[in-house]
């Protein structure tokens, strides 16, 4: 089954003369990780907002876990991003005020779907996707997320991403602030993790390293009719 399916995808952004996007067509199967290279400037957060509803990307088709992104109204698209998707950014966003396991249970309190999909106490879900991702202290899952090294915020917007089981989990560069040894640990970590909640994974990198980790390598340079 696709998860994702881009036919005839063009954004240019306002006032660039020529399009950063202008991909003829783009598809992620079910479960299916998918490595997204290309050079700085390229695109590639820039189609991540676009698969996301971010950005609106009209005379385009973007489906994502079967929904038309291009036919819903910016409320819906809201909506739809925190039912179906997973997201981690280079920098982790999380709300520094609010503990660790209060990040990772914002998508239930925004999504009724996430909630059900947990099928219990979220609390409990994110207590379990943080150990599974490494992160057991009680002080740490308790305290402000702002006392949290780089590291385990990573590991703390991974959670996020992930509880409720999203269909997609779209992940730009989130291993650019750790060392070559935490980059892999962290990259089996988050496959394990989608794995088991049965969700799909882009994840932009530069990082040849990684490669060897995704189902495959799509290169934006390759997927874009000769922008650049
Ligand atoms: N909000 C914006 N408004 C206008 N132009 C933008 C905006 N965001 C990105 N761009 C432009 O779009 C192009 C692609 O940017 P994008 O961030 O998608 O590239 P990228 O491949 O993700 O780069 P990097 O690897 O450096 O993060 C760049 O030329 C950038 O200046």
């Amino acid at each position: 089954m696709t998860t994702i399916a881009l036919k005839s995808l063009h954004y240019c952004w306002p006032g660039a003369s020529t399009p950063i996007l202008d991909i003829a067509s783009f598809d992620l199967q079910s479960r299916e990780k998918v490595m997204l290279r290309g050079p700085s400037g390229s695109g590639k957060s820039t189609l991540l907002s676009a698969i996301a509803g971010v950005i609106e990307v009209p005379q385009s088709s973007v489906h994502v876990a079967g929904t038309d992104i291009g036919g819903l109204s910016g409320r819906d698209r809201d909506r739809f991003r925190v039912d179906h998707l997973g997201l981690i950014f280079q920098v982790f966003n999380l709300l520094p005020w609010l503990s660790a396991v209060e990040n990772v249970t914002l998508p239930c309190r925004f999504s009724a779907r996430r909630r059900d999909k947990v099928g219990g106490d979220p609390t409990k879900a994110a207590e379990r996707l943080l150990g599974e991702l490494g992160l057991t202290d009680v002080n740490l899952l308790n305290g402000p997320a702002s006392a949290l090294s780089i590291g385990q915020q990573q590991r703390v917007a991974a959670a996020r991403a992930l509880i409720g089981s999203p269909e997609v989990v779209l992940a730009d560069e989130p291993t650019s602030a750790l060392d070559e040894e935490a980059k892999g640990a962290f990259v089996e970590l988050l496959l394990k993790e989608c794995n088991a909640a049965s969700s799909s994974l882009l994840f932009v990198s530069h990082d040849r390293t990684l490669e060897k980790h995704f189902d495959r390598t799509v290169e934006l340079n390759m997927l874009n009719g000769g922008t650049i």
